[in-house]
C-alpha cells in the first residue's frame, strides 16, 4: 500500500520560549489579574490577600504549563511520523535526544501544574497576609528550577524547531528517483524528462540539494546528487540515513548507466553500484543505458550481458533518442504498482 507523505509535520512546532520569557509572560499576566482583584477587593485583609496570591498562583502555573504542553502538542510524536520524515529528524537533529527533550518538556508541564495545585491548598491556609506573599514566593521559586532544568531541552527543541520548519516538502506523488554514479548525466536526463530546470531544493543529506522535477503527466522525478552516487561502504551514518530516506521517498529508481565510460568509472564500477543499490531497495529498478548517440562504444556488448535480470532502455538524453519510450517504460512501473490512479485522484 502506498504511504502517504504530509507536507513538513515540524512546521506547526510552535516557537520556544526561553525560561525567562515564559516565567515573563505568566508574571505579566499574574500581575494583571492581581490588579484587578486589588481594585474589586478593599483592605489588605487575609482573605484578600489570599484570594490574590492563590490567583497569582494558579495563572502562573496554568500559563507555565498550558506553554510547555503545546509545545509537546504541537510537536509531532517520532512514533507517528512518516518513515521519510523519522530518517531526516534522525540526520537533522538526532531523534533520541529529541524524544528526551520533549519527554522533559512533559514532565516539567506536569509538575508545575501539580505544584500550582498543591501550593493554591497551602496559600489558603496561610496564617498571615505576609504568609501568603511567602508561599506564593516559593512557588515562584520552584517554578523556576524547573525551567532552569529543563532549559537545554527546551533549548535543543528551539534549535531544532528552526532546522526542520523551513526543510522543503517533497510532493506525495507518484516518485522515480534517479541514481547513478557522478557524471553519467543524470541531470541532463531529469531535464529532458520534465522540460523543465528541475526545483533546487536543499535538505541536510546532501550539500547539493535535490533536483525535483515534474513530468507532464505529474510524476516526480528526483535527482539525488550526492546520495545514491558511490558504493555504501565509503559512506558515513548520516548519509546511510540519506539513504534510507531516499528509500522511502522513492517508488522506483531510475538509475542511470554511462556504457562510454566517459564519466569517469568503469562499467564494472557502475554495474557494482546497480547492484548494491537493488539490494538496498525495495522497490522496482529501470537501468538507462545513456549517451547512445556516441559512435562504436566499446562495452556495451559487455555491459548488455551484464544486465540480462534488470529491466533496461537505451536512450540518448543529447539527442532526445529513447526518452518517449522511457517514459512508456517508467508509466508502467509506476501502474504495475496501482500508482498512477492516485495522480487521477489528484486531478
Ligand atoms: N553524448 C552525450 N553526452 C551526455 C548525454 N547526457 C549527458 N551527457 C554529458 O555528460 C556530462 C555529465 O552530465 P550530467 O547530466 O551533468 O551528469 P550527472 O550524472 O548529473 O553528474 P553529477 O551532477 O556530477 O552527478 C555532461 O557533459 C553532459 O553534457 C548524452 O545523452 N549523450
Amino acid at each position: 500500500m502506498r504511504k502517504s507523505r504530509d507536507a513538513n509535520p515540524f512546521k506547526k512546532m510552535p516557537n520556544i520560549l526561553y525560561p525567562d520569557e515564559i516565567m515573563d509572560k505568566a508574571y505579566n499576566r499574574a500581575e494583571k489579574i492581581a490588579g484587578d482583584l486589588r481594585t474589586t477587593e478593599r483592605g489588605l485583609s487575609l482573605p484578600k490577600s489570599r484570594i490574590i496570591e492563590d490567583n497569582k498562583i494558579r495563572t502562573t502555573s496554568s500559563v507555565i504549563s498550558d506553554n510547555l504542553l503545546q509545545i509537546v502538542e504541537k510537536t509531532p510524536s517520532i512514533d507517528h511520523l512518516d518513515p521519510f520524515y523519522r530518517e531526516i529528524l534522525e540526520i537533522m537533529v538526532g531523534s533520541d535526544e529529541f524524544k528526551k527533550s520533549l519527554a522533559a518538556i512533559n514532565w516539567a508541564a506536569d509538575l508545575v501544574k501539580k505544584l500550582g495545585m498543591q501550593y493554591s491548598r497551602k496559600v489558603k491556609k496561610a496564617p498571615t497576609p505576609q504568609a501568603t506573599s511567602i508561599v506564593r514566593k516559593e512557588f515562584i521559586g520552584r517554578v523556576a528550577s524547573i525551567l532552569k532544568q529543563i532549559y537545554p531541552n527546551m533549548a535543543f527543541l528551539g534549535v531544532a524547531r528552526n532546522k526542520l520548519k523551513n526543510m522543503p516538502t517533497v510532493k506525495d506523488l507518484p516518485s522515480v528517483v534517479i541514481a547513478g554514479y557522478p557524471n553519467v548525466g543524470k541531470s541532463t536526463l531529469l531535464k529532458t524528462l520534465t522540460n523543465a530546470e528541475p526545483e533546487v531544493n536543499s535538505y541536510p543529506f546532501t550539500t547539493k540539494g535535490l533536483n525535483i522535477g515534474y513530468t507532464e503527466e505529474g510524476i516526480q522525478i528526483i535527482d539525488t546528487p550526492g546520495v545514491l552516487d558511490r558504493p555504501i561502504y565509503e559512506r558515513n551514518d548520516i548519509e546511510l540515513h540519506a539513504v534510507v530516506a531516499i528509500n522511502y521517498l522513492s517508488d522506483m529508481i531510475l538509475f542511470v548507466i554511462d556504457p562510454t565510460e566517459f564519466c569517469g568509472f568503469t562499467i564494472e564500477e557502475q554495474v557494482n553500484l546497480l547492484n548494491e543499490v537493488k539490494r538496498t531497495f525495495k522497490v522496482p529498478i529501470l537501468v538507462a543505458m545513456t549517451k547512445m548517440d556516441v559512435d562504436e562504444i566499446e562495452g556495451l556488448e559487455t555491459l548488455e550481458n551484464e544486465l540480462k535480470g534488470f529491466d533496461k532502455i537505451k536512450i540518448s538524453s543529447l539527442k532526445k533518442e529513447g526518452i518517449t519510450d522511457l517514459k512508456v517504460r517508467i508509466t508502467e512501473i509506476l501502474d504495475e504498482q496501482g500508482l498512477l490512479s492516485l495522480l487521477n485522484d489528484i486531478e
